[in-house]
C-alpha cells in the first residue's frame, strides 16, 4: 500500500480557525485542529487583527496534525477558505497597518448608501459586479476608511481580503479567487475582472490587489520556508488559491452549478446564510449575486444575527442554548449587531409580545425563531429573486441542506424544521468550509476538479448525513414575526 497522503483545508471564520488535516484519497477528516479568533468592537463597529488569524492558523494546524498522529511529511497541499468582505490593508512590507473591519461592521452604511447613488442606482451595481453594497461589502469599508482613517488608507500598499491575506503569508503570492473576490464590489461577475472604472470610483489601483486564480483550486504556488518553519509543514507542498467560507461549503457539499437555487443550503453560524451553486448568472438588486470558487456562481443572503446572538440571548437569560420552547405569544427580533437582510444596519434588537406568564424559556424560544425566520424569509426572497415560486410544492419540497456550527444543536435544528416546513439534510460532516478547503488543496496538490473530489470523498464517507422529513409548518408563528418585523421596520428598528 502506498503511505497515506493528506492535504490541510482551513475554515478560518468569524469566532474560530479549523484546519482539517483530510485523506487525499478518502477524504476522511481526520483530524480538526481549532484556535479561537478575537472580535472587538463597540456599536456597529467589528475588527480582529489579521495576526490573530495567522497565529491561529499557525495553532490549529499544529493541533490538527499532532491530533492525526502523522508525520508532517504525508501532507501535500493547504488551502484556505475564510470569512467573506473583510478589509485588509497592509503596508508595503506585508503588514497590517490596523485591525481588519469584518463583514459583520457596520459602519461603513452610509459610504454603501452614497456609493450606490453615485453608480446611479442598486440595478447599475447589479449588471456590474452582480451584488449591490450594503454595510458587509469590502468596497463600502475602503470608502469608509479613506473617510475615517485616512493616514492609513494613505499609507496602504495592497488590499486583501481575510483568505488572501493568509494565502499570501503560505505562499508569498497575492492572489485571490473569483468567489471571495465577487464580494468586494469592486469585481464583476459580468467580466471575470476586476472593474476598472468601479477601481477608479473607489480610488483603488489595480496594483493593490491580488491576482484573480482561474479557480479557487489552483495551485498559486507553494508553501514558503518561512510558513513551513511557522506551521511545522515541509516547504514546497502546494498552495491553493483557496475561496470565501461560503464557497467553500459549497464545494464541500459537491455541489456544482445546477439549475437555480436546485439545492439550497442554509448556514447557521455567526451568520445565517441561505445559497446554491448555479450556472446561470443571478440578476436581482434582491440578492447577492456572487461568483462561485470556479467562476459560475453563487446567489446568496446572509444575515449578521444567527448562533452569536441567540447564545447572547440564552446568556442573559442564564439559559443553556437547548434549554428553549417555541416562544408563544413572545417575538424577538434578535438583531443586536444591526442587519444586513433586512437591511437595517442601525437596527437593535427587539422585545415584544411579554406577558406574566411568559418563561425564560419561551424567550430563547423566541430569539430562535427569530432568527430563524430573519434568514428563512432571506431563502423566499432569494428563491423569488430567481424566479422561482417559494409556496410552489415542488420548490417548497426541495430539500434544504442545513450545515455550520448551529446545524449540530437540536433547537436549531427543530425550529427550521418547524418554521420552514421543508425536508432538512444534516450532512453528516459537521466541517463542509474546512471539507471544501481541503478539495481545493487535494486539487492544487494533485490535479482535478475540486467539487468532483469532494463528491467523490462524500460517496466514500462512512458518515451519514441525517435526512428529516418535512412537519407541518408552524404559520402562526411565521406570521406573527413576520408582522412584528414589517411594522416596526422603520419606527422602532431605526431602518
Ligand atoms: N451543538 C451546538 N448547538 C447549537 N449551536 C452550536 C453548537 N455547536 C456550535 N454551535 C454554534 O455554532 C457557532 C459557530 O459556528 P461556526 O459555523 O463555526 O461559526 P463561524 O463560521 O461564524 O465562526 C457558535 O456561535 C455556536 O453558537
Ligand atoms: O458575509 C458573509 C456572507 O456574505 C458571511 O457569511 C461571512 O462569510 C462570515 O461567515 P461566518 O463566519 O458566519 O461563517
Amino acid at each position: 500500500m502506498p503511505p497515506r497522503t493528506v492535504v490541510i483545508g482551513v475554515d478560518s471564520s468569524t469566532q474560530s480557525t479549523k484546519a482539517a488535516v483530510t485523506d487525499t484519497e478518502t477524504g476522511e477528516l481526520l483530524a480538526v485542529g481549532r484556535a479561537p479568533h478575537v472580535v472587538t468592537g463597540e456599536g456597529g463597529a467589528r475588527e480582529t487583527d489579521p495576526e490573530v488569524w495567522w497565529r491561529a492558523l499557525c495553532d490549529a494546524v499544529a493541533a490538527g496534525l499532532k491530533e492525526s498522529g502523522l508525520s508532517a511529511s504525508s501532507v501535500t497541499g493547504i488551502a484556505v477558505a475564510g470569512q467573506q468582505h473583510g478589509l485588509v490593508t497592509l503596508d508595503g512590507t506585508g503588514r497590517p497597518l490596523r485591525p481588519a473591519l469584518l463583514w459583520n461592521d457596520t459602519r461603513s452604511a452610509p459610504q454603501a448608501a452614497a456609493l450606490v447613488a453615485e453608480l446611479g442606482g442598486a440595478e447599475a451595481w447589479t449588471a456590474r459586479t452582480g451584488t449591490v453594497p450594503v454595510a458587509s461589502m469590502t468596497a463600502t469599508k475602503w470608502r469608509w476608511l479613506r473617510e475615517n482613517d485616512p493616514e492609513n488608507a494613505a499609507a496602504t500598499a495592497s488590499v486583501r481580503l481575510p483568505h488572501d491575506f493568509l494565502t499570501e503569508r503560505l505562499a508569498g503570492v497575492a492572489a485571490t479567487d473569483p468567489g471571495d473576490a465577487s464580494g468586494t464590489c469592486w469585481y464583476s461577475t459580468a467580466t471575470g475582472a476586476y472593474d476598472p472604472e468601479l477601481l477608479d470610483l473607489l480610488g483603488l489601483d489595480v496594483s493593490m490587489l491580488p491576482e484573480v486564480a482561474a479557480t479557487g483550486g489552483t495551485r498559486i504556488g507553494s508553501l514558503t520556508e518561512a510558513a513551513a518553519e511557522a506551521l511545522g509543514l515541509p516547504a514546497g507542498i502546494a498552495v491553493a488559491a483557496g475561496t470565501g467560507d461560503n464557497m467553500s461549503a459549497a464545494v464541500g457539499l459537491g455541489l456544482g452549478g445546477a439549475g437555480l437555487l436546485d439545492h439550497p443550503v442554509l448556514s447557521l453560524g455567526t451568520s445565517g446564510t441561505v445559497f446554491a451553486a448555479s450556472r446561470t448568472r443571478p440578476a436581482s438588486t434582491a440578492l447577492s449575486g456572487f461568483a462561485a470558487a470556479d467562476g459560475t456562481y453563487l446567489p446568496l443572503a446572509c444575515t449578521l444575527n444567527c448562533t452569536l446572538a441567540v447564545d447572547k440571548v440564552a446568556g442573559l437569560l442564564g439559559l443553556h442554548r437547548d434549554d428553549a420552547t417555541p416562544g408563544g405569544e413572545a417575538v424577538l427580533l434578535p438583531y443586536l449587531d444591526g442587519e444586513r437582510t433586512p437591511d437595517l444596519p442601525r437596527s437593535s434588537g427587539l422585545l415584544t409580545g411579554l406577558r406574566h406568564d411568559t418563561t425564560p424559556q419561551q424567550l430563547l424560544g423566541a430569539a430562535y425563531e427569530g432568527a430563524a425566520f430573519t434568514v428563512l424569509r432571506a431563502l423566499d426572497e432569494l428563491l423569488r429573486a430567481c424566479g422561482l415560486d417559494p409556496a410552489d410544492p415542488e420548490v417548497a419540497g426541495r430539500p434544504l441542506r442545513l450545515i455550520g456550527g448551529g446545524a449540530q444543536g437540536r433547537t436549531w435544528v427543530e425550529t427550521v424544521r418547524r418554521l420552514s416546513g421543508r425536508p432538512l439534510i444534516v450532512p453528516g460532516s459537521g466541517e463542509l468550509v474546512a471539507l471544501g478547503a481541503a478539495a481545493l488543496a487535494a486539487s492544487a496538490a494533485g490535479g482535478g476538479d475540486p467539487v468532483a473530489i469532494a463528491t467523490r470523498w462524500n460517496a466514500k464517507s462512512d458518515t451519514t448525513d441525517a435526512e428529516l422529513p418535512p412537519v407541518e409548518r408552524d404559520m402562526e408563528t411565521w406570521e406573527r414575526v413576520g408582522s412584528v418585523l414589517d411594522t416596526a421596520a422603520e419606527p422602532l428598528l431605526g431602518g
